[in-house]
């Protein structure tokens, strides 16, 4: 018998039953996690159906897309527009009303719930985890298969604990090599999606393997995992190691004692067999990626920092050349022009993508003894009221305050408008975050995708590069 495929090994686990006849299956969920802009319809098609939740011990809610990120301390009445408070108040009532454990804004547990998960050692090896968002693909650092659904699944997630799925195929994403020393997770996570497009993944798993990703700490692995999803992969991967081990340690949800031991002996089964089956292979040179940022308005369209902006004239295919014509008409960019020097009004350095400790560090790491160059606006926002509680204890907050950036509270932030922290029309932004589609940051605003690294320079000299 041919060996599995991590994924194949964590599916198989997990398949309750398979139909031949229309070859779905019923994959048992092992964590549910929950935030309020994809659960108010689900829990009323629950309350309708005259169902409740079979497992909220196995769900675990957040605050994180609507909430401000100052003024916390206010509650609710710091909350002022009207659809986000009504989604803030309906999660907080079904919570309670079905027992579910939440951590609502303010709590120094709360944060954006890809950020939570992981930290509170909800997240663990070999687990199937699903959220009603799709960059639930970051909890795939840790060897679980997590990925996003749609609100319809999230009722029928909630109700049985069961989720209807099909078994995607099999992709390898191997970096061989090493990084270089300027070069983070999220240069290579931005490079893989230039290099296999934004519909590269789709239909696939992906694993991320090799050396450069081993030697990613796990925070980095998040950073990658949480951008297969742009790259059109259901999930990524990485095989747990003991990095991962050492990460899951302690953490209030970890197993505890014996149910430690036991649990790393079967985590230790969770990778790729040397003989596996894979539907397909993607070879990523590790030394050649650079750091990289985004010139468009997809993920897919970044290029080196050094490099020079797509010339519409040389494109042959008219389709490809209408599409770069419009993103750079939209991001008021000129093709054949060097990225490096383009002047931004603000900065963003949070997100799921890139709102942990160690973000904060390399970003703290760049600003220190800096300032925030006239005429920017730059914000840092922790993913959690706990990274925050971290980073003040380690002195960042001064560090970054110091240099004229400002200091917030937890949750989504500026990554999506759903909250206060929007751009103006116009407005040019170096953004951790991992979407730069038109509007996704305000209406009329343009995102560049960056490394924390890189968009904390960028606040210091007010230009990319
Ligand atoms: C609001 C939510 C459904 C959405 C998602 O699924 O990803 C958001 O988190 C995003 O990043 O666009
Ligand atoms: S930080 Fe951004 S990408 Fe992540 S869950 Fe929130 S809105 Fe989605």
């Amino acid at each position: 018998m041919a060996g599995k495929t991590l994924y194949d090994k964590i599916w198989d686990a997990h398949v309750a039953h398979t139909d031949d006849s229309s070859g779905e299956s019923l994959l048992y969920i092992d964590l549910h996690l929950i935030h309020e802009v994809t659960t108010p319809q689900a829990f009323d098609g629950l309350k309708t159906a005259g169902r409740t939740v079979r497992r909220p011990d196995l769900t675990l809610a957040v605050a994180d897309h609507n909430t401000p990120t100052e003024g916390q301390a206010l509650g609710m009445a710091g909350v002022t527009d009207p659809e986000a408070r009504n989604q803030l108040e309906t999660l907080t009532r079904n919570v309670a009303e079905y027992g579910i454990e939440y951590f609502p804004m303010g709590d120094i547990r709360n944060g954006i719930v890809h950020v939570v998960g992981p930290e509170q050692g909800r997240t663990q090896p070999g687990m199937t985890i699903v959220c009603g968002d799709s960059h639930t693909s970051t909890h795939g650092a840790f060897g679980a298969l997590a990925h996003g659904v749609g609100t319809s699944e999230v009722e029928h997630v909630l109700a049985t604990q069961t989720l209807r799925a099909r078994k995607m195929k099999n992709l390898a994403i191997d970096v061989s090599g090493q990084l270089r020393e300027d070069v983070t997770a999220k240069d290579l996570a931005l490079h893989i999606i230039a290099q296999i497009g934004t519909a590269g993944g789709t239909g696939y798993v992906m694993e991320y393997r090799g050396e450069a990703v081993e030697a990613l700490s796990m925070e980095g692995r998040m950073t990658l995992c949480n951008l297969s999803i742009e790259g059109g992969a259901r999930a990524g991967l990485i095989a747990p190691d003991e990095k991962t081990l050492e990460y899951m340690k302690g953490r209030p949800a970890s197993p505890k004692a014996g149910a430690w031991d036991y649990a790393v002996s079967y985590w230790k089964t969770l990778y790729s067999d040397a003989d596996a089956h894979w539907d397909r292979i993607v070879e990523i040179d590790g030394p050649s990626v650079e750091p990289t940022v985004t010139w468009g308005t997809s993920p897919g369209q970044a290029i080196p920092v050094s490099g020079i902006i797509p010339d519409p004239k040389t494109i042959a295919d008219p389709s490809i050349r209408a599409a770069v014509e419009r993103a750079l008409d939209y991001m008021g960019l000129e093709g054949g022009t060097p990225i490096a020097g383009t002047p931004v009004q603000r900065v963003f350095i949070g997100s799921c993508t890139n709102s942990r400790i160690e973000d904060l560090r390399a970003a703290a790491g760049i600003a220190k003894g800096n300032k925030v160059a006239d005429g920017v606006r730059a914000m840092i926002v922790p993913g959690s009221g706990l990274v925050r509680a971290q980073a003040e204890e380690e002195g960042l907050d001064l560090v970054f305050m110091e240099a004229g950036f400002e200091w917030r509270e937890p949750g989504c932030s500026m990554c999506l408008g759903m909250n206060p922290d929007t751009l103006s029309p116009g407005e040019r932004c170096a953004s951790t975050s991992n979407r730069n589609f038109e509007g996704r940051q305000g209406r009329g605003g343009r995102t560049h995708l960056m490394s924390p690294a890189l968009a904390a320079r960028a606040a210091i000299t007010g230009v990319i590069g």
